[in-house]
């Protein structure tokens, strides 16, 4: 087995190291390029890989401020971009990463492009912000990004034209698995260019679904909220007559956020995530479930994450619809559930009464919670060390608690899911005491 002491900066897989750009200016690199000791080798993550794939397992740099920057600070030009949906705590990582820049390393002109990668593409009109810690100084106190955002791929050789244009040598983008697959072709686009520009990525997402995060910022802030709401479904189900608390929640093709807020309002009765099938219908799905559950204690709480049993609501002569980015645009199944229970009470002659919540976008537009507001920071601080270090094509991940630099390959390369047989899931059915799926 191979231990942190048999790692030299070779055995760093698929890290880039040094930098593409360090390799292009050839003497004037100065990049530290990391230590052994500096190396986080994760031997639960090569097991896993290794069986899966066969493939070598990766190591990743741990982050943190390097002794010697590859950038000189005084010329510098960077910028920011927040891409796809929001997410609580985009502000904190914007202040975080304008503070540092400012502050720590005296970067003189940081831009904020507007509108996701629209703002990177100039036919679209949107002029970048200038951004320094004065104008930062309250932002996180707000839901949101002060940037703006959008879904839409744009052509990456007319997005390097603009930080061509502006001079910008560090590019930080903030976003999703589609944001990290834009970035990877902005990448392409510099390198066929031979042009000097790093690309550091922070990594956003509500679902909690990118690989090599172990929890994504503004996801907490996010469960929390939906936590509020579970509480009213809580109460409107037990002050009415077999009363059903439906509750929607985000997450497309991870349920964390369900299985988290269910796990932390301890009031609900039945979660249903995409990665469980679930049956309706049949003495083990979840009508009958329900059923059992309204006779014995009169009333029912059910949290279900957007992207669970889509296989009861889509057709598979129906092609599916996708949005600007190319995700596929699901079916609502909050309403889909909705009406299937209140039909099926109705047809046995049960008087049951259902309320329905969709705080969706709610708990997504929140401020970041204490918790994720030093999460952000350390995010924010740690991406500007890494492209002051002269790092491309990377993020900031977070693994197994330890700050560490990810490669974009491969943190897209699979998606993060919840494990059915893992504890996570198992906490879920023991707090519930619904089975191990309705099937
Ligand atoms: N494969 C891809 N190649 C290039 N750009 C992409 C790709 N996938 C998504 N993008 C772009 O990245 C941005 C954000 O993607 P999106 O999927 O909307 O959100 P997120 O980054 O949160 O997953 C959008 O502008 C989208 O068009
Ligand atoms: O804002 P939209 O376009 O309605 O998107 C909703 C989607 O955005 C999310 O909140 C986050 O999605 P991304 O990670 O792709 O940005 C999903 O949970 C949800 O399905």
């Amino acid at each position: 087995m191979v231990t942190p002491a048999d790692l030299a900066i070779k055995d760093l897989g698929p890290c880039r190291h040094p930098s593409p750009v360090a390799e292009k200016l050839g003497e004037k690199a100065t990049v530290y390029v990391g230590e052994a000791d500096k190396v986080l080798f994760n031997d639960r993550l090569s097991a896993v890989l290794a069986d899966a794939s066969g493939e070598r397992p990766p190591a990743f740099e741990l982050a943190g401020p390097r002794n010697r920057v590859f950038w000189d600070p005084k010329e510098v030009r960077a910028g920011i971009v927040t891409c796809g949906g929001l997410c609580p705590g985009v502000n904190n990582v914007i202040r975080g990463l304008v503070l540092t820049m400012a502050q720590s390393y005296g970067v003189p002109e940081i831009f904020g492009f507007r509108y996701g990668y629209e703002g990177l593409v100039a036919r679209f009109g949107h002029a970048p912000m200038r951004l320094d810690p004065r104008s930062v100084e309250e932002i996180h106190r707000m839901g949101g990004t002060v940037l703006g955002t959008s879904r839409g791929n744009q052509d990456p050789h007319q997005m390097v034209d603009t930080l061509e244009a502006l001079g910008i040598n560090v590019l930080f983008v903030v976003g999703g698995d589609g944001t990290i697959r834009g970035a990877m072709s902005l990448v392409r686009a510099i390198e066929e260019r031979r042009l000097s520009i790093g690309v550091v990525g922070v990594p956003k997402t509500i679902d909690n679904d990118i690989k090599f995060i172990d929890r994504s910022f503004g996801f907490e802030s996010a469960f929390a909220a939906a936590v509020d709401v579970i509480r009213s479904a809580h109460v409107e189900a037990s002050g009415a007559k077999n009363g059903i608390g439906l509750v929607k929640l985000m997450g497309r093709h991870s349920g964390f956020i369900a299985c988290a807020a269910a796990l932390a309002s301890a009031d609900v009765d039945v979660v249903l995530i995409p990665e469980v099938h679930a049956e309706l219908d049949g003495p083990c799905g979840l009508l009958a479930h329900l059923e059992r559950r309204l006779a014995r204690h009169g009333n029912a709480v059910i949290v279900v994450a957007e992207g669970a049993m889509q296989e009861h609501c889509t057709s598979s002569a129906e092609p599916m619809a996708t949005d600007l980015s190319g995700n596929l645009k699901l079916k609502d199944i909050g309403l889909f559930l909705r009406d299937r229970i209140n039909a099926h009470f109705r047809a046995r002659g049960v008087e049951a009464t259902l309320k329905y919540l969709d705080p969706s976008y709610h708990i997504r537009s929140v401020p970041a919670s204490p918790s994720d507001s030093v999460y952000c920071w350390n995010m924010a601080r740690n991406a500007v060390h890494a492209a002051m270090a002269g790092n491309t094509e990377m993020l900031i991940g977070r693994w197994h608690g330890r700050f560490v630099h990810v490669p974009m390959p491969l943190a897209v390369r699979m998606r993060k899911q919840v494990n059915p047989t893992d504890d996570l899931w198992m906490a879920v059915v023991e707090a519930t005491g619904q089975p191990l799926s309705f099937y």
